[in-house]
């Protein structure tokens, strides 16, 4: 019989990460990392340049072989159910992957067509996605016309044609001015609220955490704390996720980033 984790209500955990290591060469990137994100809620995945973000989200979506430990999106292990699990999965990697000579649509069509989604379908829903990203008005325009943040959007229109259930961000808001890394924020958190999927944000920056977050930090390919943010602040006996934050990862607080100018 196949385990299955729970999210602790009785259903199944939008993603399982258990005992997962991963090496380059001899390196070795991730030590032995577990953690679970509950369905419909945003998690944000802390750690520095280097914790080992961006080799987990290769491993979750199978850029990667999952050589030791396991990972389950709903139950569906990756590995012996790829299929089925990455059906479920949506990703925005941190570098840009749109083809910048075609349009929005023909990057979109062509990434519905990979998902197998009819042209009428997919018509309807890239309609349905450009408008929840704000970004309607640009349908016909180039991708090399768009700035970086409305790159971004679309690269979260592309992640979300198929209807995944869980949806992965790999430093998305990186190189962004703050309106913008704002309003993408905002877009995802209210894809949680209203269409309860579940996301996991990796990011360095301490500043896109708020208090109704869960918080996987990552230090140097090690879990160092998980869960909701007010168990974390308490764990590290700190005062704010922020103060919690500069002690897991070891650095000083000034050495942060903020939304703020
Ligand atoms: N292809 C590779 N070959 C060797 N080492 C690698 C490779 N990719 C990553 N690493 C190393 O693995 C560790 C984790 O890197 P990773 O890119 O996963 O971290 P990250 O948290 O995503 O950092 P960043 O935010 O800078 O991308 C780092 O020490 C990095 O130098």
């Amino acid at each position: 019989m196949q385990h299955v984790k729970t999210d602790g209500n009785g259903g199944v955990a939008a993603l399982e990460v258990a005992a997962v290591s991963h090496f380059y060469g001899s390196k070795c990137a991730l030590s032995d990392v577990s953690f679970t994100i509950p369905p419909a809620s945003f998690t944000v995945l802390l750690g520095l340049n280097g914790a080992g973000k961006t080799t987990l989200f290769s491993l979750i979506s199978r850029l990667y072989n999952t050589r030791q430990g396991t990972i389950r999106i709903f139950g569906h292990d990756v590995t012996r159910a790829a299929g089925q699990a990455l059906r479920r999965l949506g990703i925005v990697f941190q570098a840009r992957t749109l083809d910048l000579d075609l349009s929005v649509y023909q990057n979109l069509a062509y990434h519905a067509s990979l998902h197998g989604i009819g042209a009428r379908q997919a018509r309807q829903r890239i309609d349905a996605l450009l408008q929840q990203v704000d970004m309607s008005d640009r349908l016909r325009d180039k991708a090399r016309s768009l700035s970086g943040g409305q790159m971004r959007r679309i690269e979260i229109a592309r992640a979300l044609l198929h209807q995944p259930s869980l949806l992965l961000l790999d430093e998305a808001t990186v190189g962004l001015d703050i309106q913008s890394r704002a309003g993408i924020l905002a877009t995802i958190r209210d894809l949680v609220a209203t269409e309860g999927i579940s996301v996991l944000w990796a990011t360095h920056l301490i500043d896109e955490v708020e208090d109704s977050d869960h918080v996987v930090v990552l230090r140097e390919g090690r879990v160092v704390a998980a869960g909701n943010v007010a168990d974390v602040v308490r764990s590290t006996g700190r005062k704010s996720i922020r103060d919690a934050f500069s002690h897991l990862s070891g650095i000083d607080t000034r050495q942060m980033t903020d939304l703020q100018p």
